[in-house]
C-alpha cells in the first residue's frame, strides 16, 4: 500500500470511521464520538497519502446518546490527556470526526473523539460551537504536539493513517494558540478540504513542523484524485465560504496548484488576521452557526413527545429549528423570556435566518397564552439584547462593523431597513447602500462613519459608468439616463446626498439626479431607492437621533411587491384602483384628482363623439331607407315622411349640427384634449342640450350597434351633464370606471397595508401583525413591456405576479402584433406564456385573476365557449334543475353552479395546465368581478395568504416536507 495514494471516497455511503488504536494501553476514561443527527453522517477524511484498501478495516463510529454540542467538555478532558509536552504522534491516533446536519443547510456539530483507544499523546479535538465574536462559524480545538524531526517514512504513513481518519465537517478560522502544538511549537496543520458529492465533507490534515517537514508535500499527491474531489460543501455547508478560500501553504503564504481543492489553514491568532478577510470573501451572506436540537423524533414529530406529524401545527424555537407541539411547547419553552427558544437555547443568539419572524406571534401561541402574555413574549424576543443582531455579522465595504459602528447605522436618521448578517456596501458621499454584489436598495444618512471604503466592483457594476467611485449597475444606468444625466463616454460622476452631480475633476454642478419629477417614479419601478425627506433634512437629524429611542429593527417592515399585468383591457387597471380605493385613505391626491377629472371629462367628449358619429349613419341609412321607400310607393299612405325635408328621428338641428361637425373635427385631427378645460366652460351648455335632443337619445338607444363606444360609456354618457361642469368633481365610482386614468407610461403603483382601512375585517392580533405588512401594487401595462417582454427583468424583486385575463374576451377578436386578427383570449394565454417563462420569474407565485365575471356570466349564456378554440372542449353537464337566467343563479334553489361558473372553473383548470406545463408548479386562480370592491378585497388578500404561506413555508424547516399541498389551489369562492 503506497503510503502516498490519495483515497478513493466515493461509494456514496455516510457514514463516519475510526482508525483503530493499536498501542499500548490506557488507563484513562476515553470520550466518546457523539453524533447528533443519524441521518447524514459523512465520511471521515481521507485524503491521507494511503487509500483505504480491504486490508484495512475501519470501525464506524456508531451514533450515541446525543450531548451538548457546545460543551467544551471534550476538549478539556482531552487536554488533560495531552499535557503540553513534545510528544510524539502516536502513528495511530485515532480520531473520529462527526456530523449532524439537521436542515441541510448549514448546521454542523462536531465531536470528537473515538471509541476506540486513543493514544494520549495525540488528540485532536474539534468542536463546534455557536458563532463566537468574530463571527467565525466553530473553532477547532487541537490538542497535539509533535516531536521534531520524527518524520521518518515508516511514520510518515502510520501518521497518513491517521489523518487520513479525521473526518472534519467544518472549517474554523480561529485556532486557539495554546492548542497548535502547545505555545512554544511551531508547528502548523493544516487541514486541506477533500469533498466528494456523494460523501459528507472532508478534510486532511497535514501537519508540518517549524516549516520543515510537510506530510502531504505538493510533488508526492496524486493531482489527479485531488482535482476530481469535487466540493459538497454547496450541498451541506455554505459553499460561498468554501469557495472563498484559498489554498494557503502555510510556510510561506503562496498559493497551492490551483487543481488542489481549497486548503483552510489553522494558524496561530496572531497570523490569522489574513486568513479572516479570506475567509468572508465573496460572501453574499453570513450566516452564523446554527444551533441544533437536542433531540429529534421521527420526521415531522414533535421534538418533545415525537409525537404527531408533520401536518401537526407546531411552534419553532427560534435558535434551534426544533419544533413542539401544543403540548409541549410551553414545557419546552417554559416562560420565554427571550421569545421562543426551548429552554436549553435560552441564552443563544438566535438562527439569522428566522430574524423576519421576531415578534410574529403564532395563532398557537396566541390560543395557549392570553394577549398580554402574548404581547410581552414577542416584545421580549424582539427587544431582548441576545436577540440582537451581533454587529460582527454585518460587513460594510469588506469591513465587519463593531457594535459602534452598527449603533450609527441603525440609529442614524436614515438607516437601511432590515440589516441582516452580510456584506453590504455603502457609498458615503451619497448614502447609497446596498448588498454587495447588487444594485443599490437604499439611500440611507450620508457620511455616517462606518466600515472600509468603497470599492469600484462593490454592486459588481459593468457599465464603466462611475458614481463616487463605484462602477454602477444597468439598472442604475438606465434610470440616469431617464433622469437625462448624459452618459456617454464612461463618466465618473460624483453625487452627493442631495443628488446633485458633477463629473469627476469639474466643479460645476451638471444638475440634480433626483431634479426630474418622473425620476422617482422611475426609480420605484425599477427597484431603486430614492433620496428620504429624512435623509435631506440635515438639520432634523440631530435631534431625531437624540429622540431616537426606538431602534430600526423594532420597525422592520417588509415590503412585499406585486406586479399586476395581463392584456389590453382585460381590467388589470381597474383592479389597482380598486386597491387604492380599498386600501388607502386618501385613495387619489388632489393633484391626481385634477388630471382624472380632465381625463374623464376628455372620456367623455369622446364617447359623445362616437355618438356623433354613429347619429351620422343612422341618419343616412334611415334616409337611404326612406328614399328607397319613397321610390317603392309613390304615394306615401301615412303622409308622414317628407324626404324632401331630409329629416330622420336622427337628423339635428343647424346649431348642434354646427357644434357637431367642430366636435368631430377636433377629434379626428387629435386636438380634443387641447382644448380642455376651455370646452368645459363653453361647450358645458351646448353639450346637456346635445344630450337631450331626441336624434341623440334615438342613437344612444342604439348603443349596441355603435363598436367604438365601450361599455362603460352609458354610465358617464349618463351623468355627461354633470361631468362636463366646471365645478365637477370626479367620485370614486368615476374614477374607477374612468378609462386610462391610471398612468400615461404604463407603469403605476401603489403601497398600502390592508388593514388600513377594510373596516369588515374583524381586525384580531393576527391582523395587527399584518398592518405591519406592506404591500406595493406595480401595475405594468403590457404594451410597456418591450419586446420579449424584456422589461420584465426590472421586476426581479416582486413576491408575485398577478395576471390578469378578462373572461369575457372568449368571443372577442383584435389584431394581435403581426397584425393578424386573433382571438383575444388567445393573445391573452401568450402574453400569459411569454410572462411565466420570463427567466426573471423562475419560481415565482403567479395568482390569476378571472376579472370580468359579470359580463361573463351573461354572456356565456347566449354566446359559446368554442368561439375560442382554446375552449373547444368545454361539453357542460347541466343539471336539469339549473335555473336558465343567469341573474338567478345566486337564487338557485339546488345549488348546482350556473353554466358560468362551470365554464369559470373549466377555463381556471385550462390555464393551471398550462402553467404546470411550463412550469411544473401550482397557479393558483381567482374568481374576480373588478368593478365589484368585495370582490377585488377577497382576491388581494388570497395574494397576501400566498405569500403568507410562501413565508411560513420557508420557516419551515427545509427537509420538513411542506403542508401545502401541491394540488390544484382551490378557487376563491
Ligand atoms: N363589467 C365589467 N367591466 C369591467 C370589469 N373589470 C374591468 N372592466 C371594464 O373593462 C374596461 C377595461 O378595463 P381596464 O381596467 O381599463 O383594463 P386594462 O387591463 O387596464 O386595459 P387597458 O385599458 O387597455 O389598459 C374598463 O372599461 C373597465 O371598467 C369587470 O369585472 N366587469
Ligand atoms: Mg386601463
Amino acid at each position: 500500500m503506497s503510503p502516498l495514494q490519495t483515497p478513493e471516497a466515493d461509494d456514496g455511503a455516510d457514514y463516519s470511521f475510526a482508525v483503530e488504536y493499536s498501542g499500548p494501553p490506557v488507563g484513562y476514561d476515553l470520550p466518546r464520538a457523539v453524533p447528533i443527527n443519524v441521518e447524514r453522517i459523512p465520511v471521515a477524511a481521507v485524503v491521507g497519502q494511503v487509500s483505504l484498501s480491504d486490508k484495512l478495516s475501519l470501525p464506524v463510529v456508531q451514533p450515541l446518546l446525543a450531548l451538548d454540542p457546545r460543551s467544551k467538555k471534550f476538549s478539556k478532558e482531552l487536554k488533560t490527556l495531552c499535557p503540553e509536552s513534545n510528544t510524539t504522534v502516536s502513528p495511530t491516533s485515532v480520531i473520529a470526526f462527526e456530523r449532524s446536519n439537521d436542515s441541510g443547510r448549514d448546521c454542523k456539530e462536531v465531536e470528537l473523539v473515538s471509541e476506540a483507544t486513543v493514544s494520549p499523546t495525540s488528540v485532536i479535538a474539534f468542536e463546534e460551537r455557536e458563532a463566537g465574536n468574530h463571527g467565525c462559524l466553530m473553532s477547532g480545538e487541537l490538542s497535539s504536539s509533535f516531536s521534531n524531526g520524527h518524520y521518518g517514512s515508516g511514520e510518515l504513513s502510520d501518521v497518513a493513517n491517521s489523518s487520513r481518519a479525521l473526518g472534519l465537517s467544518s472549517i474554523s478560522h480561529e485556532c486557539s494558540q495554546e492548542l497548535l502544538g502547545g505555545g512554544g511549537s511551531s508547528s502548523t496543520i493544516e487541514f486541506s478540504d477533500s469533498f466528494d458529492k456523494s460523501l459528507g465533507s472532508s478534510m486532511a490534515l497535514r501537519v508540518s513542523n517549524g516549516g520543515k517537514e510537510s506530510l502531504d508535500s505538493n510533488n508526492d499527491l496524486n493531482q489527479a484524485d485531488w482535482a476530481s474531489n469535487e466540493s459538497v460543501l454547496s450541498v451541506d455547508y455554505p459553499s460561498s465560504r468554501v469557495s472563498s478560500i484559498k489554498a494557503v501553504d502555510c510556510n510561506n503564504g503562496s498559493t497551492y496548484d490551483v487543481r488542489r481543492p481549497p486548503v483552510v489553514t489553522f494558524r496561530d491568532v496572531e497570523s490569522d488576521g489574513a486568513f479572516d478577510e479570506e475567509y468572508t470573501q465573496d460572501e453574499p451572506e453570513i450566516m452564523p452557526e446554527k444551533r441544533v436540537p437536542l433531540t429529534k423524533g421521527k420526521k415531522g414529530s414533535c421534538y418533545r413527545c415525537f409525537k404527531g406529524n408533520r401536518f401537526t401545527e407546531k411552534e419553532v424555537c427560534v435558535v434551534c429549528d426544533a419544533k413542539y407541539c401544543g403540548n409541549c411547547v410551553l414545557r419546552a419553552m417554559g416562560s420565554m423570556p427571550e421569545g421562543r427558544k426551548c429552554v436549553t437555547c435560552i441564552g443563544f443568539p438566535i438562527d439569522e435566518s428566522k430574524r423576519g419572524n421576531l415578534g410574529k406571534c403564532s395563532r398557537m401561541l396566541k390560543r395557549l397564552l392570553n394577549d398580554l402574555e402574548v404581547q410581552q413574549i414577542m416584545r421580549a424576543e424582539k427587544l431582548c439584547e441576545v436577540n440582537q443582531l451581533p454587529p460582527e455579522y454585518v460587513c460594510v465595504n469588506g469591513k465587519p462593523l463593531s457594535h459602534e459602528e452598527l449603533v450609527i447605522l441603525q440609529a442614524c436618521p436614515n438607516p437601511p431597513k432590515k440589516v441582516k448578517p452580510g456584506n453590504y456596501w455603502y457609498d458615503k458621499v451619497s448614502g447609497l447602500w446596498g448588498k454587495e454584489g447588487q444594485k443599490p436598495s437604499k439611500i440611507i444618512s450620508p457620511h455616517l462613519n462606518v466600515g472600509g471604503p468603497i470599492k469600484p466592483d462593490a454592486s459588481n457594476g459593468n457599465t464603466q459608468v462611475f458614481i463616487n467611485g463605484r462602477e454602477i449597475t444597468k439598472v442604475e444606468l438606465r434610470m440616469l439616463q431617464l433622469a437625462g444625466v448624459q452618459c456617454a463616454g464612461n463618466p465618473h460622476f460624483w453625487v452627493n446626498d442631495d443628488g446633485s452631480y458633477q463629473e469627476e475633476g469639474q466643479k460645476n454642478t451638471r444638475g440634480y439626479v433626483w431634479g426630474k419629477a418622473g425620476t422617482k417614479l422611475v426609480c420605484a419601478l425599477l427597484s431603486l431607492p430614492v433620496p428620504s425627506k429624512v435623509s435631506n433634512s440635515c438639520g432634523e437629524q440631530v435631534s431625531n437621533l437624540v429622540n431616537r429611542t426606538v431602534p430600526d429593527y423594532l420597525e422592520q417592515r417588509t415590503l412585499q411587491k406585486l406586479l399586476l399585468v395581463g392584456y389590453n383591457g382585460s381590467g388589470a387597471s381597474t383592479i389597482f384602483k380598486q386597491a387604492k380605493i380599498l386600501y388607502k385613505d386618501i385613495p387619489f391626491s388632489e393633484e391626481e384628482q385634477d388630471n382624472i377629472k380632465l381625463k374623464i371629462q376628455s372620456n367623455v367628449y369622446g364617447y359623445l363623439g362616437i355618438l356623433l358619429e354613429g347619429r351620422e349613419h343612422f341618419e343616412e341609412d334611415s334616409l337611404d331607407e326612406l328614399k328607397k321607400n319613397h321610390s317603392s310607393s309613390i304615394i306615401d299612405p301615412s303622409g308622414n315622411t317628407d324626404i324632401n325635408d331630409g329629416k330622420t328621428i336622427y337628423s339635428f338641428g343647424p346649431r348642434l349640427k354646427a357644434f357637431s361637425d367642430w366636435l368631430l373635427k377636433t377629434m379626428v385631427s387629435g386636438n380634443l384634449e387641447a382644448i380642455f378645460p376651455a370646452a368645459t366652460r363653453e361647450y358645458a351648455p351646448l353639450v346637456e342640450e346635445l344630450w337631450n335632443d331626441s336624434a341623440i337619445r334615438a342613437t344612444y338607444n342604439r348603443r349596441n350597434e355603435l363598436e367604438m363606444l365601450p361599455t362603460v360609456a352609458s354610465y358617464f354618457l349618463e351623468r355627461a351633464i354633470n361631468i362636463l361642469r366646471t365645478d365637477y368633481e370626479p367620485s370614486n365610482l368615476d374614477i374607477l370606471y374612468a378609462e386610462g386614468v391610471t398612468s400615461s407610461n404604463g407603469l403605476a403603483s401603489v403601497d398600502f397595508s390592508f388593514s388600513q382601512s377594510a373596516p369588515d375585517d374583524d381586525i384580531d392580533a393576527a391582523d395587527q401583525q399584518d398592518s405591519l405588512l406592506r404591500y406595493q401594487l406595480i401595475r405594468v401595462h403590457s404594451r410597456g413591456l418591450g419586446e420579449n417582454c424584456k422589461w420584465l427583468e426590472m421586476f426581479e424583486d416582486v413576491g408575485m405576479v398577478i395576471f390578469c385575463v378578462s373572461l369575457s374576451d372568449y368571443d372577442q377578436f383584435s389584431v394581435d402584433e403581426n397584425g393578424y386578427i386573433t382571438n383575444k383570449m388567445m393573445q391573452s394565454r401568450k402574453l400569459f406564456e411569454n410572462i411565466v417563462n420570463h427567466p426573471t420569474f423562475d419560481q415565482m407565485d403567479f395568482l390569476l385573476i378571472l376579472n370580468k365575471f359579470d359580463l361573463f356570466e351573461e354572456k356565456i349564456e347566449r354566446v359559446p365557449l368554442s368561439q375560442c378554440d382554446w375552449f373547444d372542449d368545454f361539453h357542460p353537464v347541466i343539471s336539469r334543475h339549473r335555473s336558465n337566467s343567469s341573474s338567478s343563479n345566486s337564487n338557485n334553489i339546488n345549488n348546482s353552479p350556473s353554466l358560468g361558473q362551470l365554464a369559470f372553473h373549466y377555463i381556471g383548470v385550462k390555464f393551471k395546465r398550462l402553467y404546470y406545463s411550463l412550469t411544473g408548479q401550482k397557479l393558483y386562480v381567482s374568481l374576480v368581478k373588478g368593478l365589484e370592491p368585495d370582490s377585488v378585497d377577497t382576491s388581494l388578500k388570497y395574494a397576501r395568504e400566498i405569500l403568507k404561506w410562501d413565508d411560513e413555508r420557508a420557516n419551515f424547516s427545509l427537509s420538513e416536507y411542506s403542508i401545502y399541498s401541491n394540488e390544484a389551489s382551490s378557487f376563491s369562492h
